[in-house]
C-alpha cells in the first residue's frame, strides 16, 4: 500500500489565530497560559484536519510560536549568554531571541535590553528563520522536556500517531554562523551536537514515535567539503543506535540532490525528494536507494497554490512504484505546507478560478487521493480524478490567462529601453543640482507605522462601510501626519509613508490586470507577521496609475524632496503566487512594463526621487551556482532596468534590498544601475560592506543603521558606532543614513525616538566631515 504524507502544516490557523494570540501576549493582553492554550488548540485542529483529509503520515513539531529553527536553538541550549543572563522564563527568552527585548527595570527585575538574533530567508522562500549564532566554546544540552517529544505525546493523547519533524544536525550547523566576536566554523561543532540529537531520538522512541522526519534541506545546495563530510559520521551515529531510535525519513526539498547523491545516508529508512521542483532527479535517486529504503515522492507542491495535475503526479509516482514496489513509495507534499495558505474554503470571492487552486487543507486531501489512486486503482477515486482533469483543462483553456495586447507590447521591446540616458557620474551631478542634499543625507525606506486605525479604516472601506472619498480623505490625513513628523525630525528625503497599502506586493497585485487576490490566504513571513500573496493567473498589465495620486499629494505638501515608492518586478513576482504555466521571466517582463509606465507617470507628476524596492531579488537567486543562476540574474536585472530607466538624468532612482549578502552576486546589483541603494546590514558585520569598497562601487549606499524588526530603540551613540564602522568601506560623500527597512511594523513612539537618534547621529558626522 502506498502511504500519503504531509511534511508540515501552516501554523497560523484559518483566521491567523496564532498571530493574534502571540501579539496579544506581547502587548500584555493575554497571559502565557492563554498563549500556550492557543498553540495546543491549533495543533489539535491541524492534526485532525489532516487526519480527516485522509493523510497517513502527519507531522508533529511543525508548530512554532515564532520559528522552527529558533525552537531548535532553544531545545539545544544554544542560547547566547546575552539572553541567558536575564533569567527570563523559557518563552520570554525565546521571544527575546526572535525579536529583541527592551524592558525597564521593575522592583523585582533589572532592566533588559537585548537585540534580536539575525533573521534570514529560508532558502529561496519568503519565510525567514532565526539564525543559530554559535560561540567558539559552544556547548549543547538537550532541554529537559524536548518540544518534539511533548508535541508527539500531545498528538498521541488525541489519538493521532504523528511523525515528529526535526531539522537535521548538518543543516542546523550549516545554517548557523559564529556569533559576533567569535570565529568558530559551525560545522566543526558536529561532534558536540550529535549526542544531543541521539538523546532526542532516543526520547522520541521511548515516547512511542516509530518514525521521525529529519530535514536536511542543505543537501540541495552547493556545499563545502567539510559540510559534505559531516553527513556520514552523523548518520552513522544514528544508525548505531538501531531500534533505540525511530526510523528516519531523510528529507530534502526546494531543489534536486543529484550533485550530492553520495551523501544520502544508506542507513535511513526513507529518503524524501522534491519532485515538483526537480522531477528529473527521480531515476537517479531511485538508483542509489538500498534494497530496504523507501522513497517519499514530493509531488504535491508545498510552495504554490495551483491544484496538482493528478495525471502528471500519478505518472511520476507510478514510475517510482515500478522501480521500488508500492510498499516502498510514499506520496508526499514536496515540502512543508508552511508556505501555503490554510484553506481555500475561506475564499468566497474567487469565482471560477477558485477551482484552479489548492491550499494546505486541500493539498492534504490531494496526497491522500493520489495514494489511493495508485494503491487501489483509478476507479477507486474516479470522481476526484475526473474533477481534477476538468479543472486542469478549464485553466489551460481559459481566456483569462491570455492577453494579446500584453504579448504584442512585449514583442516590441527594444534594446534602448534597458538603458538610462547617461552614465551615473552625469546623472548624480544633475540630481544633486536640484536636490541639493547635505552630506550623509537621511531618509527612510518608505512605510511608516501601519496603525490599528489605518487597518480598521481600510477594512471598513473594503466592506463598504465608508466611501472611497472618505477613505481617501483619511489617507490624506495620514500622509499629512507622516510628512509633518518627518519635517519635525528634519529628515532630508521624505516619503509619504505608504498608509494606503495593505502590503507592498498585494497592493500592486490588486491594481494590475492578470491578478486575483484573496481574503484569507495568509502565509507566515516571520514571527507573527503574515502576507497575503496575490495570485498571478494571466498576462499582466496596468489599467491605470497605481501610486501617483498619493505621491503627488505628498509632494504637494512639503518643500523637501519626496520619494515615490514602488515595488519592483522581481519582488512583485516572487511575493505573489506566480503562474506555473509561463516562465517566470515572461511574468517579470510584463510586470516591468507595467511599472515602467508608473515610474514615468510619477516623474511627470513631479516626483523626482523614485525608489523601486527589490527585496526579493536575492531570494530568487537559484540555490546553486551555475548557468541557471546566471540566466536568472540576466532576466531579473533586465526587468529592473526595463522598469526604471525610462526617466531623465535628474530623476534619482533608489532601490532597496532587505539583505546584506551581496558577495555572490555583486555584479548583478551593480548592473541594476540604480543611483542609490539601501540595504539591510544593520544586524550583520560591517565588514560585509567591504565588497562595495573592493568593487569600487561608485554609486550611493545606505547600509541601514538600525534594525527595524525589533521594537527596541537604538541610542544615538549606538548608531554613531554603526556609522563609524561603515566609513572604512563607504566614502562619506556616498553614504546615506537610513533604517534597514520600512517602519510599518513599528509603533509611532518608538519610530520617532529611533529616527530622532538616527538624524542626530547623521548630523554629528555631517558636522565632523564638513570641517
Ligand atoms: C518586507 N517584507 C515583506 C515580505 N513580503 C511581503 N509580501 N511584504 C513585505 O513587506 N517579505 C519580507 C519582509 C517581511 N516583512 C513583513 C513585514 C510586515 C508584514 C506585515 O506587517 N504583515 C501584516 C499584514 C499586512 C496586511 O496585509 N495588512 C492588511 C490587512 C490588515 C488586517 O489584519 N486587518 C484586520 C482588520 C483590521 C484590524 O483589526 O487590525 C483583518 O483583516 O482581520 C491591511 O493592512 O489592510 C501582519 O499583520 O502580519 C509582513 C511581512
Ligand atoms: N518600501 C517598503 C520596503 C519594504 S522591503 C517599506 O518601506 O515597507
Ligand atoms: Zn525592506
Amino acid at each position: 500500500m502506498v502511504q500519503s504524507s504531509v511534511l508540515g502544516f501552516p501554523r497560523m490557523g484559518a483566521n491567523r489565530d496564532l498571530k493574534k494570540a502571540t501579539e496579544a501576549y506581547w502587548s500584555g493582553k493575554i497571559d502565557q497560559a492563554a498563549l500556550i492554550k492557543t498553540g495546543q488548540t491549533l495543533r489539535a485542529a491541524h492534526w485532525k484536519l489532516q487526519k480527516d483529509a485522509g493523510a497517513d503520515i502527519i507531522a508533529s513539531n511543525d508548530f512554532a510560536f515564532y520559528d522552527q529553527v529558533l525552537d531548535h536553538i532553544q531545545m539545544f541550549n544554544a542560547v547566547p549568554e546575552r539572553y541567558r543572563k536575564y533569567g527570563l522564563n523559557a518563552l520570554d527568552e525565546y521571544f527575546a531571541m526572535g525579536r529583541g527585548l527592551q524592558r525597564p527595570a521593575t522592583k523585582t527585575s533589572p532592566d533588559v535590553d537585548v537585540t534580536a538574533l539575525e533573521m534570514v530567508k529560508w532558502f529561496d522562500s519568503n519565510y525567514h528563520y532565526v539564525r543559530p549564532t554559535l560561540q567558539d566554546d559552544q556547548k549543547f544540552e538537550l532541554s529537559a522536556e524536548p518540544k518534539p517529544v511533548r508535541e508527539f505525546l500531545e498528538a498521541k493523547a488525541q489519538g493521532i500517531t504523528t511523525r515528529p519533524v526535526i531539522l537535521g544536525p548538518v543543516s542546523f550547523l550549516h545554517l548557523g554562523k559564529p556569533d559576533r566576536g567569535a570565529s568558530v566554523d559551525p560545522i566543526t561543532l558536529l561532534d558536540s551536537l550529535l549526542p544531543v540529537y541521539e538523546q532526542l531520538l532516543i526520547k522520541l522512541a521511548e515516547a512511542g514515535a516509530e518514525s521521525v522526519q529529519i530535514d536536511e534541506p542543505v543537501l540541495v545546495l552547493d556545499l563545502p567539503q567539510k559540510t559534505k563530510d559531516a553527513f556520514a559520521p552523523a548518520y552513522a551515529k544514528f544508525a548505531a543506535l538501531g531500534s533505540k531510535i525511530p526510523q528516519i525519513t531523510f528529507a530534502t526539498y526546494f531543489g534536486d540532490i543529484v550533485h550530492n547523491l553520495a551523501l544520502v545516508p544508506k542507513t535511513v529508512a526513507a529518503v524524501h525528494v522534491d519532485l515538483v521542483r526537480a522531477p528529473e532527479q527521480l531515476e537517479q535517486v531511485i538508483a542509489i536507494l538500498g534494497a530496504e529504503q523507501s522513497l517519499s515522492a514530493g509531488v504535491v507542491n508545498g510552495r504554490n497554490i495551483w491544484k496538482t495535475d493528478f495525471s502528471k503526479a500519478i505518472e511520476i509516482v507510478q514510475k517510482a512504484i515500478q522501480a521500488l514496489g508500492a510498499e516502498r513509495v510514499v506520496v508526499a507534499t514536496s515540502s512543508s505546507l508552511l508556505h501555503t495558505p490554510h484553506t481555500l474554503a475561506s475564499e468566497k470571492n474567487l469565482g471560477e478560478v477558485a477551482d484552479w487552486f489548492s491550499f494546505a487543507a486541500e493539498k492534504a486531501k490531494e496526497v491522500a487521493i493520489l495514494a489511493k489512486a495508485v494503491t487501489s486503482g483509478p476507479e477507486s477515486v474516479k470522481a476526484e480524478l475526473e474533477a481534477n482533469a476538468a479543472s486542469i483543462k478549464a485553466r489551460a483553456t481559459s481566456s483569462r490567462t491570455n492577453d494579446a495586447a500584453v504579448k504584442e507590447r512585449q514583442s516590441k521591446i527594444t534594446p534602448d529601453m534597458y538603458n538610462r540616458k547617461s552614465a551615473f557620474p552625469e546623472r548624480i551631478a544633475a540630481q544633486q543640482a536640484h536636490l541639493n542634499l547635505p552630506l550623509f543625507p537621511t531618509t527612510t525606506i518608505g512605510s511608516f507605522p501601519q496603525t490599528k486605525e489605518i487597518r480598521v479604516a481600510r477594512q471598513k472601506f473594503t466592506k463598504g462601510e465608508i466611501t472611497a472619498a472618505e477613505y481617501e480623505k483619511f489617507i490624506e490625513k495620514e500622509i499629512d501626519y507622516v510628512v509633518k513628523q518627518q519635517e519635525e525630525l528634519d529628515l532630508d528625503v521624505l516619503v509619504h509613508g505608504e498608509p494606503e497599502r495593505n502590503d507592498m506586493v498585494q497592493y500592486f497585485g490588486e491594481r494590475l490586470n492578470g491578478y486575483v487576490f484573496t481574503t484569507h490566504a495568509w502565509v507566515q513571513s516571520y514571527g507573527s507577521r503574515c502576507v497575503r500573496p496575490p495570485i498571478i493567473v494571466g498576462d499582466i498589465s496596468r489599467p491605470a496609475p497605481m501610486t501617483v495620486k498619493e505621491s503627488k499629494y505628498a509632494a504637494s505638501i512639503t518643500s523637501r524632496p519626496m520619494k515615490g515608492m514602488l515595488t519592483g518586478p522581481i519582488t512583485c513576482l516572487r511575493w505573489s503566487f506566480p503562474r506555473d504555466d509561463v516562465h517566470q521571466s515572461v511574468q517579470a517582463e510584463q510586470l516591468a512594463l507595467a511599472l515602467r509606465d508608473e515610474v514615468i507617470d510619477l516623474e511627470a507628476a513631479g516626483v523626482k526621487v523614485i525608489q523601486v524596492d527589490e527585496p526579493a531579488l536575492r531570494e530568487g537567486l537559484p540555490l546553486r551556482s551555475g548557468a541557471e543562476r546566471e540566466a536568472y540574474l540576466k532576466w531579473a536585472v533586465e526587468s529592473f532596468r526595463l522598469a526604471t530607466v525610462g526617466v531623465n538624468n535628474e530623476t534619482q532612482i533608489h532601490s532597496h534590498f532587505c539583505y546584506s549578502e551581496f558577495q555572490d552576486f555583486f555584479h548583478a546589483i551593480a548592473a541594476l544601475d540604480a543611483d542609490v541603494l539601501s540595504i539591510e546590514n544593520s544586524k550583520s558585520d560591517s565588514k560585509l560592506l567591504k565588497v562595495f569598497e573592493d568593487e569600487a562601487y561608485p554609486r550611493h549606499i545606505g547600509p541601514g543603521v538600525y534594525d527595524i524588526h525589533s521594537p527596541r530603540i537604538p541610542s544615538e551613540e549606538e548608531i554613531r558606532v554603526r556609522i563609524e564602522e561603515m566609513l572604512p568601506y563607504i566614502k562619506p560623500e556616498t553614504l546615506w543614513i537610513d533604517p534597514d527597512c520600512g517602519l510599518k511594523t513599528r509603533q509611532w513612539p518608538e519610530t520617532i525616538a529611533a529616527l530622532k537618534n538616527m538624524v542626530a547621529a547623521a548630523k554629528y558626522f555631517r558636522a565632523k566631515y564638513s570641517n
